[in-house]
């Protein structure tokens, strides 16, 4: 691969399967090594890969990212990156992982967001890992072996809200802006268009980021909330898995302007976070924050 694909078309995916007659399925695990050598851990130097078969065929990366200035905690790991990556693309359900080393705690828990959580079966292809009597002949464990007794969305909301990889729409909206026309007001748009894919049943404080690069190409992320709060993952770290997925393998002082949307009255704001992240990374980089109203 020359270019990092964090995305492999379905038609790809069979065809490689077939050029090595192995099955789709036997294929992710033969992937974590290459998606591995994509990780950004500058602190641990340990990287991770993640890689994932949607229910449409395709296969998705993650890798995880550490950033220096800044507490650890505002990391994105390769678990959660690969699902970043899923929502980003519009995958609507998860059904299968090959991960290099056994996911953490807090991975194990923010995929309880996805429908069907339990039965997304995993591969930690780790070969100091031993053996699990809950897994298959093809070694995937269910999650539901390696987390019980979950808590989840179960927990807080009704079950017909839709959840994490599921279709929604937050109908938010900024007055004026379908008038506006300049560079800024694309961003704008994007931001807006992300806070309105945003996953925040908890809170209901959506929000979206957009970014964009000295090339002028766009990059967007929304914020997606955990039933368990903390592994909630921020709009920043959300376009930054966009960023790292297309933008052609570049640093982050490439990133020189940003748009945060996010409600006047949200109880829960990213405005100082998401400046603290930026002006970390990316000194250089601009960012603008709207207000938008609710539905
Ligand atoms: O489930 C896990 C556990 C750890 N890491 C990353 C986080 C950090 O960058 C590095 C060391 O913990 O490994 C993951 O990506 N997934
Ligand atoms: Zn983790």
């Amino acid at each position: 691969m020359d270019k990092p694909d964090f995305v492999i078309r379905s038609e790809e995916a069979e065809s490689a399967a077939n050029q090595l007659g192995v099955s789709v399925l036997e294929l992710l695990p033969s992937l974590v090594k290459p998606a591995k050598s994509y990780a950004r851990p500058p602190i641990s130097k340990f990287n991770v890969g993640a890689v994932g078969l949607g229910s449409s065929g395709r296969i998705f990366l993650g890798v995880n990212v550490e950033f220096p200035g800044l507490p650890l905690h505002h990391s994105i790991h390769a678990e959660q990156f690969l699902i970043t990556n899923l929502t980003l693309n519009g995958e609507h359900q998860l059904k299968y992982v090959a991960v290099s080393s056994a996911p953490c705690g807090h991975c194990r828990q923010f995929f309880q967001e996805i429908r069907d959580a339990p039965a997304i079966r995993i591969l930690i292809t780790d070969p100091n890992e031993s053996p699990d009597s809950a897994a298959d002949s093809d070694g995937f464990l269910p999650l539901g072996s390696i987390l019980p007794h979950r808590f989840g969305p179960d927990d807080l909301l009704e079950k017909d809200i839709p959840l994490l990889l599921e279709p929604h729409d937050n109908r938010l909206a900024i007055s004026d802006l379908d008038s506006e026309n300049t560079a800024e007001s694309e961003l704008k748009r994007t931001a807006l268009a992300a806070a309105n894919r945003s996953y925040a049943p908890y809170s209901l404080c959506p929000s979206g980021v957009s970014l964009v690069d000295c090339d002028g190409k766009v990059y967007r992320g929304w914020y997606m909330e955990s039933a368990a709060y903390n592994p909630s993952l921020g709009p920043v770290q959300a376009a930054l898995v966009d960023y790292v997925a297309n933008g052609g393998g570049g640093g982050y002082e490439r990133i020189v302007g940003a748009v945060l949307v996010e409600k006047e009255d949200a109880v829960v704001r990213q405005e100082h976070t998401a400046k603290l992240l930026l002006q970390t990374i990316s000194p250089k980089c601009d960012l603008k924050v709207f207000h938008c109203n609710g539905a």
